[in-house]
């Protein structure tokens, strides 16, 4: 995907003005209640009268105010997923689902059926399915529209944790399984890591840092959101297993492999995400050994920045999965945990909370 943009948009306190060009496929967009997240993906949707300046998608200009051009928002190819996304309630969720395919497109529809897991719930009606029900289904129906690109207004917002704990893995796989490009609004760091390629800090409709997610999800994401959402967690996605020596563990990319809390319903071979609070994780200096956590791992630390909280974050890579664990500000200086340091981790099996 590439996505140039360069926008004006006056609002109620502030000019939303965005000038930046994308790359990734997947794009994390972030920053505090009513910095302008949702506006933005309303002028890229052409949702937004008044909007100057370019849109350029793929090549293709969406919007050029100078030139008098603006693509009607229903030839745009963009999938865009409100907030509070309505579905149709006089229509089946399959029927909710093919409304978005039109004749002569390529049809997303049976893909979208099997990424989201809509099959048992097609026959059914919007106002017998659950919130999580309901954003799978209205995924399902942007996606059907085979768009350029999606757009995710903070599709897990809405629901309370225990529904957004379902809707997370689908995402993941909509970006490996559909590959459809995504720009998508999140107020968890967490979720916008194992998600992004790339992120796009807003504040006050200004641009404060836009490029790779590792770069600028950290410390000024960080200070930006103190106070809103829940603490941070690390969010891990793998393959199941069931090793000969008993228990269950999740195989990550690199081969780092996670024991996880059993369960016999959940099959070898299975994919699978775990969030784990960046809280609950102990960090020591030296080798742990004789510790009753069974994930015990030796890293290195890559950088600690401040939290909000007067806490710091270090994160620490441990073949090549990155970790971040919250530990007191005075505890980094005693232990002298700085860029380079070797240090071990230990999670507890219970700590990691499997999503959906
Ligand atoms: N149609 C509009 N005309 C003028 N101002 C608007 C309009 N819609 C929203 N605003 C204002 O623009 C600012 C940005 O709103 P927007 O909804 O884009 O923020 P947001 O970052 O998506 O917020 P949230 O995280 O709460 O959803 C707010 O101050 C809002 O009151």
């Amino acid at each position: 995907m590439s996505l140039e943009l360069d926008i004006r948009l006056p609002l109620a306190r502030f000019t939303l003005e965005v000038g930046t060009r994308l790359d990734g496929a997947s794009v994390a967009v972030m920053g505090r209640s009513g910095s302008g997240k949702t506006s933005l993906l309303e002028v890229l949707a052409g949702l937004r009268r008044g909007a100057r300046g370019r849109v350029v998608l793929d090549g293709r200009v969406l919007l050029d105010s100078v030139a008098r051009s603006d693509v009607p928002p229903e030839q745009r190819r963009m999938g865009y997923v409100p907030q509070d996304a309505l579905l149709f309630p006089h229509l089946t969720a399959e029927q909710n689902v093919r409304f978005g395919a039109r004749p002569g497109r390529v049809s997303r529809v049976d893909e979208a059926v099997e990424i989201l897991e809509l099959a048992p719930l097609l026959r059914r009606y919007p106002a017998t399915l659950s919130g999580g029900e309901k954003q799978r289904v209205a995924l399902a129906r942007a996606l059907a529209t085979d768009p350029a690109l999606l757009l995710l207004d903070e599709p897990l917002a809405a629901l309370d944790v225990a529904l957004k704990e379902r809707v997370l893995p689908y995402l993941l796989r909509v970006r490996d399984e559909a590959r459809v490009p995504m720009l998508y609004v999140t107020h968890q760091l967490g979720e916008a890591r194992v998600l992004a390629r790339e992120a796009l800090l807003l504040d006050q409709g200004q641009v404060r840092a836009a490029g790779p997610a590792a770069e600028v999800l950290g410390a000024a994401v960080r200070g930006l959101l103190a106070g809103e959402g829940e603490g941070e967690e690390n969010i891990l996605e793998g393959v199941l297993e069931r090793p000969d020596d008993g228990g269950l563990r999740l195989r990550m990319q690199g081969g780092l492999s996670l024991c996880v809390p059993d369960s016999p319903a959940l099959a070898p071979g299975t994919r699978a995400a775990y969030a784990v609070p960046a809280a609950d994780i102990l960090l020591s200096i030296q080798p742990l050994t004789g510790v009753s956590a069974r994930n015990v791992m030796a890293g290195t630390v890559v950088n600690v920045e401040p939290v909000a909280t007067g806490e710091d974050a270090a994160t620490v890579e441990v073949a090549g999965v990155r970790w971040v664990v919250w530990l007191t500000s005075a505890s980094v200086r005693e232990l002298g945990v700085v860029p380079g340091a070797r240090v071990s981790l230990a999670v507890k099996t219970s700590a990691c909370r499997r999503l959906r």
